[in-house]
Order: C-alpha cells, then structure tokens, then sequence
C-alpha cells in the first residue's frame, strides 16, 4: 500500500523582466516526476545542485506552489486537500533541513527547540514534556545532559540528531531529509542510518533523502531516483544503481561519488541487503519514472533508464 504517491508533478517559476515585470519565460524546476513511497520504503532522490531536490521537498510540505500534478496521501490529493485533512497530513509529512537554524536563534535550548511542537499541537504538563523530550533524545542517541543544552553548544551530528528527535515528536510516517546528512563524516551517516532503521521497525517510518552524495544514497536507501534538471532519468533499487548505472549522469555521479573504502564493502553489503529486503513491498513500474516525454528503456523488473534527446 502506497503512502504517499506523486504524480506528474511540475513546478514551474516565472522569469520576469523589465519595468512592468513581464513575464517573458519560465524556469522548469520540476517537469513531470512520478514516484511512491510505500510505508517502510526509503527514497533518495539524488542530483546536481539546481536538479530540483530541494523544490521536490519543499512542494511535498506545502511550501511551494504546485504547477500541476498531484501528492496522493491516503487515496486523497493534497494539492487540494481541506485544513482538516490537512493536519494529518502536516503531521505525517515532516520535513527536515538546515534550513531550519536560519529561522531559530543558536542561543535556544535543546528541551525547548525539541518540545515546541508538542507545546503547539498537544497539551501536556510541563513533567510529561520533559519525559517526552528525554525519550526522543534516547530515540537519536544523545544523553539526556544534551537537553539543557543550547543549540549552539552541539556539533553537525549532535544538531542533525536534534532535528530529527523535533520531527519525532508528531510521530510522522515520512521523513523528508534534504542535505544534512551529506557533510557528516562516514561513523555519524553511519549511527543515522541505525537510528532510522531502529524507527522503521518500530513506527513503520519510511524516508525521503534529497541528496547530491549518490554513495550516501546507495547506503542510506532502497531505491534511488536521478534527478537532472527537474526529470528523472534512472530509477532503479540502490544495487541496480550501484553495479549496473546506465545513465551517463548516473555514470558521472558514481565517479565524482565513488563508493566506500573497500575495507567497509562487507559492512555495506549488509545494511544495503537489509534496505532492499525491506524494500521488497515497493512495486516499482514504469509509471514512477518521469511522465516527460523521454522514451524508456526497462532493463529489469525494478530498473528504468531514460533514452537521452538525441
Ligand atoms: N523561488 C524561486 N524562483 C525562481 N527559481 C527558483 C526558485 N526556487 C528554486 N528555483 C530554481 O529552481 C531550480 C531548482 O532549485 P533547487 O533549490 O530545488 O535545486 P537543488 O537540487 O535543491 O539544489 P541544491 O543541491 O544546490 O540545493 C534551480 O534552477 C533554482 O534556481
């Protein structure tokens, strides 16, 4: 059963010019993609930087504005969805990035970063918050010292963590994670990856990686989708990717990302079995890659390349 499933997306921005602001031409951010993300399912969708990833994330949340196409959540379309399905949504769907610290001072403490949201969406008292932030720091493998401390006091992986216990507290179904994960170094990936599989087992959380490290995808998710330009052009699990890449953009992306020390092949090996064994129940068809007037190939039941404009 699909959690969430899009279809035909595109986002387009106006380019406007001169003294009036005409509208002489349009940037084509998003140009008809088409995925599904099945509950336990894990995602990457992986590109250049200005491919679209970011706009990808931030439509899923409600944060730009949809051109055209639809976000099915729950057999409904979210596009048009009322304020009361809304919420549901809002709390199912959470979106993770840097981004966020823009929009907060450095100075704010770990407990009161983490608790807003319950203090915006639930009524506990104070002793119940405080054992609900303490919970979710155990969640993402910080000690509970960590609360009484402020957000400027932590390092990359401390702050990424924190992020994600923030996302926790709505017990949503998808994590939408753009970045972050990319600039930690190899161990912290590592730990991330173990705190989100440990909640996939638990709560049924599925994720969405929006990255540009394809290596970093291939370790953190079961499929991979490459994004050039707004379009997708292969879509495959994480090892039709790694062992039989087909594009020449997914090509160029494995060179400049190459894989892991090979002292670390077998460690890898494992978690990237386990994440296709999970990811058994995602049917992939031919529909998920890009509605875009691309001719495709299949090369295999779960793998789709794009033929390039000649
Ligand atoms: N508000 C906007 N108005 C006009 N163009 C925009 C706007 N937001 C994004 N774009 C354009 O859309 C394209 C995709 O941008 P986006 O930020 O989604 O890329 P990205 O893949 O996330 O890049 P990065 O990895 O560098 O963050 C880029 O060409 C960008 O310039």
């Amino acid at each position: 059963m699909p959690l969430l499933r899009v279809e035909d997306l595109k986002i387009h921005y106006p380019i406007k010019s001169g003294i009036f602001s005409r509208q002489t031409g349009r940037i084509r951010a998003i140009d008809g993609i088409n995925f599904t993300i099945c509950a336990r399912g894990s995602l990457a969708i992986v590109g250049k930087s200005g491919a679209g990833k970011s706009t990808i994330g931030r439509a899923l949340v409600g944060l730009e504005q949809v051109t055209s196409g639809q976000i099915i959540y729950a057999g409904r379309n979210m596009i048009q969805a009322t304020n009361r399905r809304l919420t549901d949504y809002e709390k199912a769907i959470q979106l993770i990035s840097k981004d966020e610290f823009n929009f907060v001072g450095r100075h704010m403490l770990v407990l009161d970063y983490i608790a807003s949201p319950l203090r915006n969406f639930c009524n506990l008292s104070v002793t119940a918050e405080k054992a609900r932030v303490m919970e979710l720091l155990s969640v993402v493998e910080l000690s509970s010292d960590t609360a009484a401390k402020s957000l400027a006091q932590l390092n990359e992986s401390e702050l990424c963590r924190v992020l994600i216990a923030r996302a926790l507290t709505r017990a949503p179904k998808l994590l939408i994670i753009d970045g972050l994960i990319t600039s930690l170094d190899a161990f912290a990936q590592r730990q991330i990856l173990r705190i989100l599989q440990g909640m996939q087992r638990e709560t049924q959380l599925s994720w969405l990686m929006l990255t540009n490290d394809l290596s970093l995808a291939i370790l953190m998710c079961g499929q991979i989708a490459m994004l050039d330009a707004g379009r997708f052009v292969e879509l495959g699990t994480s090892g039709d990717i790694r062992n039989h890449a087909s594009h020449i953009y997914t090509r160029r992306m494995l060179a400049a990302n190459p894989p892991a020390d090979p002292t670390q092949r077998e460690q890898l090996k494992k978690y990237r079995c386990a994440l296709e064994r999970e990811f058994t129940a995602t049917q992939v068809t031919r529909a998920h890659l890009s509605a875009a007037n691309l001719p495709l190939q299949q090369l295999s039941s779960t793998h789709f390349v794009a033929i390039p404009d000649k």
